[in-house]
């Protein structure tokens, strides 16, 4: 079985700290891949700041290359929004794979308010990466109330296959400053570059407009 970790994300646009903490996700789970899930739209951000999904997919790209990372915009074939809905089709399309779900401390912290959470904690082990700012165990967050029970030892990371989820890892990680939206601030612009209005999916070879 393939050992793959999901990262979502908006990618508005991907930057060096994604890359970071996939790899050391990659080394800290004993990870064969992680995928950038490229999000067509988060339910929970407005539209109107989001560059277009191919520049970017094509962002990602970039940031990807070169290491065990795949980018790919599949919500947008799979047409699902909701991680939840996400998560389901893969577990069905990719029977051979073992799934874990990766996120930064800042989403662990809005976890509550996301569709039918504790259903996607129900469908894989979630490990969460520490981000500067967030404490990972959130005090007064509700998903945490719920997940608390299930943490797992991070010294045992490398095993989650072994886990029945629900089961939650938080990993530390040196803290990385690094996020879209320094980037935005820095060059709102920053999608003009990549102009192109069609990109390959790099996991799925379809035509991402
Ligand atoms: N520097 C970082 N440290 C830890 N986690 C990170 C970091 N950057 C991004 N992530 C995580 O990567 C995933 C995708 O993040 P996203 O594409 O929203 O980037 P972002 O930098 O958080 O964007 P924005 O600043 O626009 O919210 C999220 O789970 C987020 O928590
Ligand atoms: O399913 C939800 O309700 C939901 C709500 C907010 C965010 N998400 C997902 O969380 C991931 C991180 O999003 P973002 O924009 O913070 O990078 C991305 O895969 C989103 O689709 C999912």
């Amino acid at each position: 079985m393939a050992r793959i970790g999901i990262l979502g994300g908006s990618f508005n646009p991907a930057h060096g700290g994604h890359r970071a903490i996939s790899l050391f996700a990659q080394d800290a789970l004993g990870l064969d891949e992680v995928w950038w899930l490229v999000s067509p739209g988060n339910p929970l951000k407005p539209a109107q700041d989001m560059a277009p999904l191919p520049a970017r997919l094509a962002s990602a790209r970039r940031q990807a290359r070169r290491a065990p990372i795949r980018a790919t915009a599949i919500e947008a074939q799979l047409g699902t929004r909701y991680t939840v809905d996400t998560l389901r089709a893969l577990v069905r399309r990719y029977p051979k794979h073992d799934f874990v779900w990766l996120m930064g401390g800042d989403n662990l912290r809005q976890f509550g308010a996301w569709r039918d959470w504790r259903g996607i904690a129900r469908i894989m082990t979630i490990a969460v990466i520490a981000r500067p700012g967030y404490a990972m165990r959130a005090n007064g967050s509700l998903a945490m109330a719920w997940l608390r029970r299930f943490v797992r030892p991070a010294c045992q990371s490398r095993h989650w296959t072994d886990w029945r989820p629900p089961a939650l890892v938080l990993l530390r990680f040196r803290p990385d400053p690094r996020s879209a939206t320094l980037l935005r601030q820095a060059d709102p612009l920053w999608h003009r570059e990549f102009t192109t209005l069609r990109v390959r999916d790099p996991l799925t070879r379809a035509l991402i407009i």
